[in-house]
């Protein structure tokens, strides 16, 4: 009996054992399946440490180890969506939402263990919309992954200062441009990002998207977007017929495609690939542009009917649907558009900024770019774009300003008169503005706008001489990367110019300055992603986001209250008359589309003057100078089937 019970209690003593590790093994396992099941709640860092561990050991052919997922298993009898095209006919998949896990290609995407580049261009004024930019990509680009940021700039001194996140880079470019036309900036773009694939990309990234700086993300744009090469479908243009799409109709041109040919209607906005496939497409486009511009023919839509030229012959292996880039003011005039997306767009992930295309309005209130208007003579008043009187206005993160002004222009050393702009990060009140005498000899070259012809190299920049002081951007974590360049491979092209020197011909890439800020972990509460203010900008140092840009015009240019918009009125007159390519393109004629040149015959001696001082041509044209007949919208031609 008493070895009975000894067996018992051995027994219950072997059990309670034996549950407890069983306890232990399922709390294990509960623990480990939870990550599995989320790895969005894991944090990047840990996530990436984990994919390097394995991929370290898959490339020294050591045991692979592979995390379990659970997900639901595809249904092959249930299609993902049945209302839209899903895959093109050379078998690319069109991405719309709900035909991807994301959690499935975050994993799959970690054992690439890549690094994806963005570049954007923000030249002039287009300034403006680079930190609403970079802030929404913070929240939305790519998330959890490796990403350098390019920006491309003139003005490396106004590149806001922003904390991002740890495991990306903001590389900011010194690039010159010596075009004086928004489409001209625009087609750049293909010969700067062509010459840095050269240059640095090949060395630093593995993926490359290429974006406009005039837009914002308003939802995730993940790692579902890349692929060896893709395009965007353009929502203005979606279900529309091919003999409607706005594509280069002048065989003269590189970017001609004849009527009966075409697969879909690519936005400029956003394209993009593995590094050698963007050098590629870079690289044919400016070349064809170059062969356009010596046969003095300029595609209608300019660097992207060189796109869509390019994309119809090589067929991108992904294609990006109309959900990565929502033109709502586009949308506004095209009903028919409109309809047929709002149906079956499920997501907006990219949405175009608004610009004021119209005469009426310097500006225009957008989305969280708040623009005010202020014509200043004896009394100051504000317009808003919207119409609002008196004040200044702060909206989202920006406060904007601009305007004429005769005597003291806020926190300006020095009185003179003068058309406008300033901008100031949200929680400072200052503005600072750099003054600039317009008639001393620095200032009559490239500051001032002069007119030049297309492509002539020019003088003098912004960035050397007295204003040397602030022109390096300063922060956290800012390296200039120009000692390190040149010290280190050998660059073709040496360090560009010196202050004064003569700009090269070709447009960027070797030689330019670079800055490199890297993303560390802010204090809690200050990255655009950590939930609190979305403008990052209290730990903003002054000088990289208090800026303004002064524009000059004579006092004999202007006349009292009505003036700044006059003399908007004629430039833009003028700059239609001379630039709009739709004037000379038959399909656009036929569409009742016409070019706005009230002004042009009519442009005095005064005027002429305004015309040729006016540096801001690009803002001006960033805001807007096409008119379409019977439509407020103006740019493009509508493309109604
Ligand atoms: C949303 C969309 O449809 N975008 C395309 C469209 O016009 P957009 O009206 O959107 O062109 P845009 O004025 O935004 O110019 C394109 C880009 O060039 C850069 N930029 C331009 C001017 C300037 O002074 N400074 C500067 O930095 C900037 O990054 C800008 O986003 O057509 C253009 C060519 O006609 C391009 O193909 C754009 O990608
Ligand atoms: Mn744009």
């Amino acid at each position: 009996m008493a070895q009975l019970l000894q067996i018992l209690a051995a027994t219950q003593k072997c059990c309670s054992l034996r549950v407890t590790f069983l306890l232990i093994a399922l709390i294990i396992i509960f623990f480990s399946y939870k990550s599995y099941l989320n790895p969005r709640s894991q944090k990047p860092e840990s996530t990436q440490a984990d994919v390097n561990l394995t991929v370290r050991e898959r490339r020294g052919l050591q045991s692979v180890k592979l995390s379990r997922m659970l997900y639901r298993q595809p249904q092959v009898l249930t299609p993902a969506r049945k209302d839209v095209l899903v895959v093109t006919p050379w078998l690319a998949p069109i991405i719309w939402e709900g035909t991807f896990n994301t959690d499935i290609l975050n994993e799959q995407f970690s054992l690439q263990n890549a690094t994806i580049g963005l570049t954007v261009f923000s030249i002039k004024t287009y300034m403006i919309f680079l930190k609403q930019f970079l802030q929404s990509a913070e929240m939305y680009f790519m998330v959890g992954h490796r990403v350098n940021y390019y920006i491309f700039t003139d003005k490396p001194e106004y590149v806001p200062y922003l904390n991002i996140q740890k495991g990306r880079q903001m590389i900011i470019l010194e690039v010159e441009s010596y075009y004086e036309h928004w489409q001209d900036i625009s087609m750049q773009r293909m010969e700067m990002i062509s010459n840095f694939c050269q240059e640095r990309f090949h060395q630093e990234v593995d993926y490359l998207v290429c974006s406009d700086v005039d837009m914002r993300f308003s939802d995730h744009v993940g790692v579902e977007i890349l692929s060896s090469l893709f395009g965007t479908l353009h929502p203005g243009y979606y279900g529309l017929n091919r003999t409607d799409f706005p594509y280069e109709r002048r065989p003269q041109s590189q970017a001609h495609i004849p009527e009966d040919e075409g697969d879909f209607y690519y936005i400029g906005a956003l394209f993009g690939g593995s590094v050698p496939e963007v050098y590629r497409l870079t690289k044919a486009c400016h070349e064809a542009i170059m062969v356009d511009q010596a046969n003095h023919i300029e595609a209608i839509w300019h660097d992207e009917s060189h796109l869509n030229k390019y994309l119809l012959h090589h067929k991108p292996s992904k294609v990006l649907s109309p959900e990565y880039l929502w033109h709502q003011q586009q949308m506004d005039h095209m009903h028919d558009q409109g309809m047929i997306l709002s149906k079956i767009i499920r997501r907006k992930k990219l949405k175009v900024l608004k610009k004021n295309y119209q005469l009426k309005n310097c500006f225009e209130e957008s989305e969280s770019v708040c623009v005010v208007h202020r014509s200043v003579v004896s009394k100051a008043s504000y317009i808003s774009g919207t119409g609002r009187t008196g004040g200044a206005s702060r909206h989202g993160s920006c406060f904007w300003e601009c305007g004429l002004h005769r005597g003291q222009a806020p926190g300006s050393p020095r009185s003179s008169p003068g058309l406008w702009l300033s901008y100031s990060a949200a929680g400072h009140s200052g503005h600072e503005v750099q003054s600039q005498d317009p008639s001393s000899p620095r200032s009559a070259g490239r500051d001032r706008g002069t007119q030049a012809p297309r492509g002539t190299p020019r003088r003098g920049r912004w960035l050397h001489g007295a204003r040397g002081a602030h022109c390096a951007p300063a922060g956290p974590g800012l390296v200039d990367t120009r000692a390190r360049r040149r010290g280190g491979r050998s660059l073709s092209g040496g360090s560009g110019r010196g202050p004064g020197g003569r700009r090269r011909p070709t447009g960027g890439g070797r030689g330019a300055r670079a800055w490199v800020l890297r993303g560390v972990p802010g204090p809690p509460g200050t990255g655009p992603t950590s939930g609190g203010d979305a403008s990052g900008s209290a730990a903003a140092p002054e000088n990289t986001t208090v800026s303004t840009i002064r524009h000059f015009l004579s006092k004999e240019d202007l006349q009292p209250t009505n003036g700044c918009l006059r003399a908007i009125s004629q430039v833009r007159g003028q700059e239609t008359g001379l630039r709009n390519t739709w004037t000379t393109d038959k399909a656009a004629q036929r569409q009742g589309c016409s070019v706005l040149d009230p002004l042009k015959r009519h442009l005095g001696p005064a005027q002429r003057e305004v015309e040729k001082r006016l540096q801001h041509r690009y803002f001006l044209s960033g805001v807007g100078c096409y008119e379409a007949k019977g439509t407020s919208w103006p740019g493009r031609p509508q493309g109604t089937a």
